[in-house]
């Protein structure tokens, strides 16, 4: 099992963006009933031995961007999660898979929490995300949604999660959509950018494809599910619609995008669903957290119980396994 540190996002090879071509995905169909019996038999086609399974959950503690978006957040809490995030499992753990390094991808968290997050990951290599856009809603003038990204870069974000205005989808206005999106990526600098688009809310599996490829032609290094705040968040039908136009535009441009799942998702079953995606739409390369993030707030607890039991043949009490 491989010890390296997640690797750094790159700075040479984001996506530069493209002007918006709705000739792209103006016909697009999308089967939905394909879609979702794809999405059902991709985890019981492809069973993960259980040797394996460990090393599958390891590399989800490597993706995992650890949240918290709570309106009760205090820096205290943000200082517990980061260090959750710097040792993500015991030590008899490390200890009985191996390994002597192991972080999460990234830690993620509202912007006033940057400060106190980007202090306690300080020497540690871990990436401070923080949404922006006046999250989760983005009901906010343009300019001060910029200026949030802004203020989030200036405390030390390196990445950051935007939301899109969900009207523009709504009403079919790719050319709004994808003048806020590469806004919003011109105020994010050299941080990378997630663009969240909230599917839950985008009505159709067109939708999703067609919001996915305008936030790619406009730049997103990530194209993100979900806030965790809808109705509906993360779940497989739609990210395997989110994926098939990742595929396309890389076969287009030959730039890669990286794809985040986020909200709802719980399980270490559910890490190893969105791996299978990954793996069987996009091989091993987008198996990276630089090119994979599981957006979550509570599944790593589930993570590190199934690997003690990996370890030692029975469950902790899961209140040992407390996140934050
Ligand atoms: O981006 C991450 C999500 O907000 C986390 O959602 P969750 O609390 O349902 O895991």
């Amino acid at each position: 099992m491989s010890q390296s540190a997640a690797p750094a996002l790159s700075n040479t090879d984001r996506n530069p963006g493209m002007p918006l071509r709705t000739d792209w995905f103006d016909q697009i169909a999308v089967n939905t009933q394909a879609a979702e019996r794809r999405a059902a038999t991709l985890t019981t086609r492809r069973t993960v031995k259980k040797e394996w399974q460990a090393a599958w959950l390891v590399n989800a503690i490597r993706c995992i961007d650890l949240t918290t978006l709570a309106g009760d957040d205090t820096e205290d809490r943000v200082r517990r999660l980061c260090a959750k995030a710097v040792r993500p499992l015991a030590d008899h753990i490390m200890a009985g898979l191996g390994l002597e390094h192991l972080t999460t991808g990234a830690v993620c968290v509202y912007p006033t929490m940057v400060a106190a997050a980007v202090k306690a990951v300080a020497g540690t290599g871990i990436p401070v995300a923080s949404v922006a856009t006046g999250f989760p809603a983005g009901l906010m003038p343009l300019d001060l949604r910029l200026a949030e990204i802004r203020y989030a870069v200036d405390q030390g974000a390196e990445e950051i999660d935007i939301v899109i205005t969900r009207a523009h989808v709504l009403d079919g206005n790719w050319a709004a959509l994808y003048d806020e999106v590469a806004a919003m990526r011109e105020a994010c600098g050299a941080a990378h950018m997630k663009a969240i688009l909230a599917t839950g809310d985008l009505q159709t599996l067109r939708n999703v494809y067609k919001a996915s490829m305008v936030a790619m032609q406009a730049g997103s290094d990530f194209i993100k599910t979900s806030t965790g705040k809808e109705g509906v968040n993360a779940t497989l039908p739609v990210s395997l619609i989110m994926v098939r136009a990742l595929r396309d535009y890389t076969d287009r441009t030959g730039d890669r995008v990286g794809f985040k799942p986020a909200g709802g998702m719980k399980t270490a079953k559910d890490a190893i669903a969105w791996q299978i995606l990954m793996k069987e739409e996009m091989g091993n390369d987008w198996l990276r957290s630089d090119l994979f993030r599981l957006g979550a707030s509570s599944m790593l607890g589930d993570i590190e119980r199934q690997l003690e039991r990996h370890i030692t043949g029975r469950y902790a009490a899961s209140s040992r396994h407390a996140i934050a």
